[in-house]
């Protein structure tokens, strides 16, 4: 029987959805809400050959989500909302209550309500969503399905904080990582793309969107990644800090006299990265436009790269070399000057870019030159499609 399902996913920055008719995998429609939060945000979708787009403030992922279900039955795309079949949910962090992902019910909804603080700038907006739909369609199946489960099988080594080790029992204080969902699609698929068994690639895979991650595998298993117990810690993202000495959290609230730490943790989520640097915007686009003359907007761009090459580095190191980069994700998939720039820090270990298929070619490609030591590749990521069929495995 064939089934419209459709597929959130929440980021910090955009409200990405497909609707999916399962099992073939057909898109009946998609598309998303860009710059949500900021001014001048976008609703574009398209379906059946037809583009739809509009520009108005959309402030919240709750005012996204609504908004996205009006157009659906505004344009048509489906008669009324109880045609869907069944939705699947983006939920950046399962903490250490969810393994895997799950079908959503009343007793994990209260599970789902207390990992807040594992990921406060998605979880909560995506359990509003999740909320939503409960209501809209409440006999309707839901899925959740998690950024972390990637990452249950990290080494030990890389599973704990150097902190007194019974916090992680008693309070799941450890690592668990975020964008698994689309690490574990991109690198699978770049094997594929690659004829390569994947069980046998040392993949080093750069997730550049808002928020921002590297992640290490090797042997068909995630090894490393620079996101931590939320996903604040790694590299320079859009308006997250990344890796900061700790003691700058305690050091800064007293110079401006916070009292309250979440108000020091809502600054390095929402007020740092490459927004803080810059003092213009957290998108990325914003600040290439100005780069050559704002000297601000260019030193947050090289510290964003910077913090990349960083993180590449020691992973080289832990795997002892690797033999593919992935580049995905809004600022991975389409700006070629920012991959060059990271790989040419690589080029002492014989990585060369391919200018040409870099900058002109289009869609997944390999970026590097034949004789380039380590094979670089741009792969559209797909964290949809991996939560629709998810979605079918759950509810068959
Ligand atoms: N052509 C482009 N050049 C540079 N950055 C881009 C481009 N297109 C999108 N981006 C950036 O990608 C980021 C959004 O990434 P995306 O992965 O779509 O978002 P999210 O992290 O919310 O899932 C924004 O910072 C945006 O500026
Ligand atoms: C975990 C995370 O940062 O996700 P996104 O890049 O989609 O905001
Ligand atoms: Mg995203």
């Amino acid at each position: 029987m064939e089934r419209k399902v459709l597929i959130v996913n929440s980021g910090s920055s955009t409200l990405k959805f497909k609707l999916f008719l399962m099992p073939t995998e057909e898109v009946i429609a998609q598309g998303m809400v860009d710059r949500l939060g900021l001014d001048q945000s976008t609703f574009t979708m398209t379906y059946h050959g037809h583009q739809y787009q509009s520009q108005q403030n959309i402030p919240t992922h709750a005012a996204a989500v609504e908004l996205l279900v009006n157009q659906l039955e505004k344009q048509q795309v489906i008669n009324t909302i109880t045609d869907l079949s069944g939705v699947g949910h983006r939920v950046v962090s399962g903490g250490p209550y969810f393994q895997d992902s799950t079908v959503i019910e009343a007793t994990n909804l209260q599970q789902l309500d207390k990992l807040n603080e594992f990921a406060p700038l998605h979880n909560p907006a995506e359990l509003k969503g999740i909320e939503a739909f409960a209501q809209m369609l409440p006999d309707v199946p839901q899925v959740a399905v998690f950024d972390t489960t990637f990452y249950q099988n990290l080494p030990r080594v890389n599973q704990v904080y150097s902190i007194p080790l019974e916090y992680e029992k008693k309070y799941g204080a450890r690592h668990y990582g975020a964008h698994g969902t689309s690490h574990n699609y991109v690198s699978h698929e770049a094997a594929r793309f690659l004829q390569q068994d994947y069980q046998k690639l040392k993949i080093i895979s750069m997730h550049i969107g808002s928020g921002v991650s590297i992640t290490a595998i090797q042997d068909g298993q995630a090894i490393d990644t620079s996101m931590g117990f939320t996903p604040i810690s790694g590299v320079t993202m859009s308006s997250r800090a990344g890796d900061i000495d700790i003691s700058l959290v305690a050091f800064l609230m007293e110079k401006l006299h916070l009292t309250n730490i979440q108000d020091m943790i809502q600054i390095l989520n929402n007020e740092s990265g490459l927004k803080g640097l810059s003092g213009i915007s957290p998108d990325m686009r914003d600040l290439i436009a100005v780069k050559d003359t704002n000297p601000r907007a260019k030193l947050a761009i090289d510290v964003f790269i910077n913090r990349i090459v960083k993180y590449v580095g020691s992973y080289l190191a832990e795997m002892n070399g690797a033999d593919v980069f992935i580049f995905t994700a809004g600022v991975g998939e389409n700006n070629a000057a920012i991959r060059k720039a990271i790989l040419q820090n690589f080029a002492y270990l014989g990585v060369h870019v391919d200018d040409q298929a870099n900058e002109q070619g289009s869609g997944e490609r390999i970026i590097t030159t034949s004789d380039s030591a380590i094979t670089a590749l741009m792969v559209p990521t797909n964290e949809e499609l991996v939560i629709a069929r998810e979605f079918m495995r759950l509810v068959p």
